[in-house]
């Protein structure tokens, strides 16, 4: 069998997503998938639409069940899906029920293995159980920590034979070309659905299924560094990323978007001593982090921003006041306050530097990260980075699509269907 491309629309409004759905069809999709959050929040709709504006395409109801299987899987059927998504984790019952309904309707069942722990020795009870498609899957959530399904597709394809394979998460041009090596349906979503051009990306990435036999080294070669990923979000994706924690308030004085390490430094109402020391202390790329506890006098200024320059140091941040804004602007330098003031204090030796600062909500660790812009700042905790950052991307990512309608003449409120989240109990 020809390696299937499946367009996952995991996306909240049912009109953009027909909308989407077109493009895709236009560019070559095989199958297209009503994901569950398009499920959840505009119902079954999603699938009978999908199934009315294009019978030709296998329609695929990403239900993702846990428990009912009979009854999901007939409503859906009833619907138009031809294949219904059920978990792999269900209970053995509920995936038993559910093939059973599918042969009453000529549906198909696909089980997925997200989250199950032992993913291979469920995968052969799932084909005993009558199961027609096994998915092998990494979560939305679990690609933020940076995980992908190739592994496991790897061992389930070493060891499941005579039953259909499909692959998903976070499969792009290249991870889907290497998947399609072994897996018979690709499943993607964000790499389609949050593309610039949809048609296009289909198209591409349906190309590169077909041509499995050529190298695929390019994976790693392609994968986007953090400093890349960077460069593309701002301060409120990660906010929204992080659900508002993290929030540094103070307000950018100079330069522009910086990120590097914390170097923290406490010390007292113009007492500049310690964050000049910082400077000696800080590694390249580091950020000064200062507590002065909203100080009135200054404790950085121009001397310290040219030394600052000299170390290699990203940027500083202070709770407290700086001066000599209009040279620090000249030399562009990142620089965040939260008052400016003409008067500087003096070296009493105060403080500590590297110790546990506290601004506003957040707490500041040497090592967290920062990242600051025309916004604002914001710290991360290390263990947090990678989640956060590619939480951001795909916030980023949605809001593309979303500006891009807006460019097209779309209203906001229509783009994202704003009514549908106004709370209709009250
Ligand atoms: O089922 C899903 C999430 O639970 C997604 O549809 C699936 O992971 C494909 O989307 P993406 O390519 O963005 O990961």
């Amino acid at each position: 069998m020809e390696t299937k491309l499946q367009v996952a629309l995991d996306i909240t409004e049912l009109n953009t997503a027909l909308e989407i759905a077109e493009q895709t069809v236009k560019g070559g999709v095989d199958w297209i998938e009503a994901g569950t959050p398009l499920i959840k929040s505009s119902g079954l709709k999603a699938v009978q639409q999908l199934k009315q504006k294009h019978p030709d395409k296998k329609i695929i109801a990403d239900m993702k069940t846990m428990d009912t299987g009979s009854l999901e899987v007939e409503i859906a059927s009833k619907k138009g899906a031809d294949i219904i998504s059920i978990l792999g984790t269900a209970a053995d019952q509920t995936i038993k029920d559910a093939v059973q309904k599918s042969n009453e309707y000529g549906t198909q069942i696909m089980t997925d293995l997200i989250n199950t722990k032992n993913p291979v020795q469920r995968a052969k009870q799932l084909k005993n159980l009558g199961t027609d498609i096994i998915l092998v899957h990494t979560g939305i959530d679990q690609q933020m920590a940076g995980a992908n399904p190739l592994d496991t597709l790897k061992e389930i394809t070493n060891n499941i034979t005579n039953t259909q394979i499909a692959v998903a998460g976070g499969l792009n041009k290249q991870t889907a070309k290497q998947a399609a090596k072994t897996a018979d349906i690709i499943i993607v979503g964000g790499a389609i659905t949050r593309s610039s051009n949809i048609q296009k990306s289909t198209r591409e990435i349906k190309k590169a299924i077909k041509n499995t036999k050529q190298t695929t080294k390019q994976t790693t070669k392609q994968k986007q560094t953090t400093k890349q990923k960077i460069q593309e979000i701002t301060t409120c994706n990660l906010a929204d990323a992080l659900n508002r924690k993290g929030i540094i308030p103070i307000q950018q004085v100079s330069g522009e978007k910086t990120f590097g390490r914390a170097l923290t430094v406490k010390t007292m109402n113009g007492d500049w001593s310690k964050p000049v020391q910082a400077i000696d202390k800080a590694q390249k790329g580091d950020i000064i982090v200062i507590d002065a506890s909203k100080g009135n006098l200054a404790v950085w200024g121009e001397l310290a921003t040219k030394s600052a320059i000299n170390n290699n140091i990203n940027g500083v941040i202070i709770n407290g006041g700086i001066r000599d804004i209009k040279e620090i602007k000249k030399l562009k330098y990142p620089a965040w306050a939260t008052h400016t003031t003409p008067a500087a204090g003096e070296p009493k030796g105060n403080g500590e530097i590297g110790t546990e600062i506290q601004i506003g909500p957040t707490t500041i660790k040497t090592g967290d990260y920062i990242l600051a812009d025309q916004n604002g700042a914001i710290a991360i905790k290390k263990q947090k980075i990678n989640y956060a950052i590619n939480k951001a991307k795909l916030i980023k990512e949605n809001e593309d699509r979303v500006r891009s309608q807006i460019q097209q003449g779309k209203t906001l409120s229509k783009a994202i269907e704003l009514k549908k989240w106004e709370n209709q109990q009250r």
